[in-house]
């Protein structure tokens, strides 16, 4: 089995859709499971974050996908406190090798959105992690989903209805079913 998490912040919802259609994405790869883990505000005492049993579940993953509204153009101050809690692990090189992807959403169409996503992929470059895009050419798919067309990971903009776009939310399947393919890759080809 090969083992998956994705680990968020949502204060009102709308990261949480894209979390779960991320999630399901990752479990239409035969072999593959995906925990969701959320961060939660009250494990952020005195500005650290504190919630080992989350952390050590992650140790265990062999890819993580991370996700975070935009808030103030950057990541939620919540998954930030995360963030910074990993630096133990960053010392001991805990996570390098495992596969990597993000995804934000925000409630402007350019709300700088972009400087989330790239935070997470930093993050992720100081674990020595693998990032993963989105192969998804923005106006090439026929079903319309990446309509934002980040390649880095989702981006998606919030809606008035029901808070997910639904070809955000397939994005979001779309980014899961792509971590897990690649890892699948990388087991059966050996080089990608
Ligand atoms: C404090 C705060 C700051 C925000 N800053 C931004 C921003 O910089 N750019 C943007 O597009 N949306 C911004 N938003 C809107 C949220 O990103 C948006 O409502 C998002 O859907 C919230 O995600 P959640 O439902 O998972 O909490 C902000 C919202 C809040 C509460």
């Amino acid at each position: 089995m090969t083992k998956f998490a994705v680990v968020y912040y949502s204060a009102t919802g709308t990261t949480e859709i894209l979390a779960r259609a991320v999630a399901a994405g990752i479990h239409t790869n035969v072999g593959a499971e995906a925990a969701l883990l959320k961060i939660e505000g009250e494990d952020v005492r005195e500005g650290r974050y504190e919630n080992p049993e989350l952390l050590q579940q992650l140790d265990s993953c062999h890819g993580i996908v991370f996700g975070s509204p935009t808030f103030m153009g950057s990541v939620a101050a919540q998954f930030k406190a995360f963030m910074d809690a990993t630096s133990e692990r960053w010392g001991r090189r805990a996570w390098t090798g495992k596969l990597a992807a993000g995804f934000t959403i925000g409630g402007s169409p350019s709300g700088d959105q972009l400087n989330t996503l790239q935070t997470l992929q930093v993050f992720a470059s100081q674990h020595g992690m693998l990032w993963s895009g989105i192969d998804l050419p923005a106006g090439w798919d026929s079903s319309g989903r990446n309509r934002l067309g980040s390649q880095s990971g989702l981006t998606a903009v919030r809606c008035d209805s029901n808070g997910v776009h639904q070809l955000d939310r397939l994005t979001a399947m779309y980014l899961g079913e792509r971590i897990a393919g690649l890892r699948r890759s990388i087991l059966t080809e050996g080089d990608l």
